[in-house]
This record gives structure tokens, C-alpha cells and sequence, in this order.
């Protein structure tokens, strides 16, 4: 069976600066929930743009639900089944209201309204939220706004989902909830998280992505034997520096 997501050789560069993808490969497979992982600036935010064709690698392929995604009109049809939270809420919220902020998406996709708020309501009192349905949007708090975001995107049913730093500005409760939530969903997921503890709850691969390259940090530990030849090797190089 073939990847849900495949990226192959990406590289990319903002225009100010060095390379930041060089030569990236990773695939999401159903059922996974795979964090990316490495320090400040590393690219990991630029690489899941990539993904949903905002911005276009400079070298590389990229191929979704089996379609080779090239075209502008391949990531339209990828942004209607993948969603994706963005690391800052306010650019992912832009209604009046909660409820019309959830209902967009339904609505973009071609619900009726009924449709629309029967969407809102199911995912509203899966998250716990039905105490904001009528709120403006703009005055709720960090952590509301992220669960908002979450929700919104839920809302539109998405066969993946992308999410960019989702705990930032959680409370521990939310936290929990939102780690209970994401383990119920059936959906593939690639989560950017610097939380280790959050990760070692819900990852069940993880990479990290550091100097333009990606690297897997879950790959199993060397084994007592590889231990055992390195720690020969060393104490050869370190009696044959000591002889020099
Ligand atoms: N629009 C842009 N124009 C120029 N440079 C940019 C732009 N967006 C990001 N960058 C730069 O590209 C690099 C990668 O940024 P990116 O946001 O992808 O990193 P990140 O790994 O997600 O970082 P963080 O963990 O801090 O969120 C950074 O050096 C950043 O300053």
C-alpha cells in the first residue's frame, strides 16, 4: 500500500538566506502520528508549508493520496482533505464568531448552513468547547483560540492533519485534553512539537530536522554487539593516537 504523503528530494531557500530543506524525503502512512522534531528555525514550519503548496521547493516532488501534487489545482484539491493548524491562531481565525469561524470550512466545502452548524455543534462538544460557541473571536484568550483552531479544522473533516506546534499556550488541562483527542482520531497526523513529554505520549515515529537534513530519531538504539565493536574501535584509535 502506498503513503498517504510522500516528499522526495525537497530543497528549499527563502530568498534572504541559506538553504533550509536540503534534499528531504519523508513519507506519513495511515494510522501514524509522526513528529518533526529540531531547534529554532531549523525549517520544520517551511517544510509543512511546503506540503499544502504554499510555497513551491525549489527541487523535489511531492505526491498525496496517490496524485503526484504539482499544479496549483493538485494542492487545492490536497488542502480540502489535509488540515492544517497553523503555529499562530490568529492567522488561522479571521470570523466574528466562533461559530462562524467552525462553520467556514464546512461551508467552503459545500454544506448547507444546517449542515454547517450540525458540523459545528458535533465537533464543538467533542472538544469540550460549547461554552465559546457564541464568543468573538478576537477576545478570546491564547489557549481558547488554539482549541478553537483545532476545532475549525476538525470541522472539515480532513482525511490528515498537519499541526505546528499545537500545545503552545495550553494549560495543562487542555493539554491533556487535546492529547486525549488527538489519540482518539483516526486520522494520520505530522505534528511539529517541541514538547518532549507531549511527543513521547503521542509519537509513534519521530524526526528530526536539523542543518537541512532529516534524520530519524525513533530508529533503534545499536545493539549490545555494535556497542561493544565501537567501544574496540575507539580504544584502537585512542592506544594508536597515544602511540603517535
Ligand atoms: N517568509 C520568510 N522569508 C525569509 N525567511 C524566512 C521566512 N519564513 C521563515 N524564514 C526563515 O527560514 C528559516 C526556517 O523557518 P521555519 O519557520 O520553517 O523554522 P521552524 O523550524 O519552524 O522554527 P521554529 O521552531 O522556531 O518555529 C528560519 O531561519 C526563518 O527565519
Amino acid at each position: 500500500m502506498s503513503s498517504l504523503i510522500e516528499l522526495n528530494d525537497i530543497s528549499y531557500g527563502y530568498r534572504s538566506g541559506q538553504k533550509v530543506l536540503d534534499r528531504v524525503s519523508l513519507t506519513l502512512d495511515a494510522g501514524e502520528r509522526l513528529f518533526i522534531t529540531g531547534p529554532n528555525g531549523a525549517g520544520k514550519s517551511t517544510l509543512l508549508r511546503i506540503l499544502v503548496g504554499l510555497i513551491k521547493p525549489h527541487h523535489g516532488r511531492i505526491s498525496a493520496f496517490g496524485q503526484p501534487r504539482v499544479q496549483e489545482a493538485d494542492f487545492h484539491d490536497l488542502r480540502c482533505r489535509v488540515g492544517f493548524i497553523v503555529q499562530d491562531p490568529d492567522d488561522q481565525l479571521f470570523c466574528p464568531t466562533v461559530v462562524e469561524d467552525i462553520a467556514f470550512g464546512p461551508l467552503n466545502l459545500g454544506a448547507s448552513r444546517d449542515e454547517a452548524l450540525a458540523i459545528v455543534d458535533e465537533v464543538l462538544d467533542q472538544l469540550h468547547l460549547r461554552h465559546l460557541r457564541e464568543r468573538i473571536t478576537h477576545e478570546l484568550s491564547g489557549g481558547e483560540k488554539r482549541l478553537v483552531s483545532v476545532a475549525a479544522v476538525l470541522a472539515m473533516r480532513p482525511d490528515v492533519l498537519l499541526l505546528d506546534e499545537p500545545t503552545n499556550a495550553l494549560d495543562e488541562e487542555n493539554l491533556e485534553r487535546l492529547e486525549e483527542i488527538l489519540r482518539d482520531l483516526p486520522q494520520a497526523m505530522i505534528l511539529i512539537s517541541h514538547d518532549p513529554h507531549f511527543r513521547r505520549k503521542l509519537a509513534t515515529r519521530t524526526l528530526e530536522l536539523r542543518g537541512g537534513k532529516l534524520s530519524d530519531r525513533s530508529a533503534p538504539k545499536c545493539s549490545a554487539a555494535d556497542r561493544g565493536r565501537d567501544a574496540v574501535n575507539a580504544n584502537a584509535n585512542a592506544s594508536a593516537s597515544a602511540a603517535q
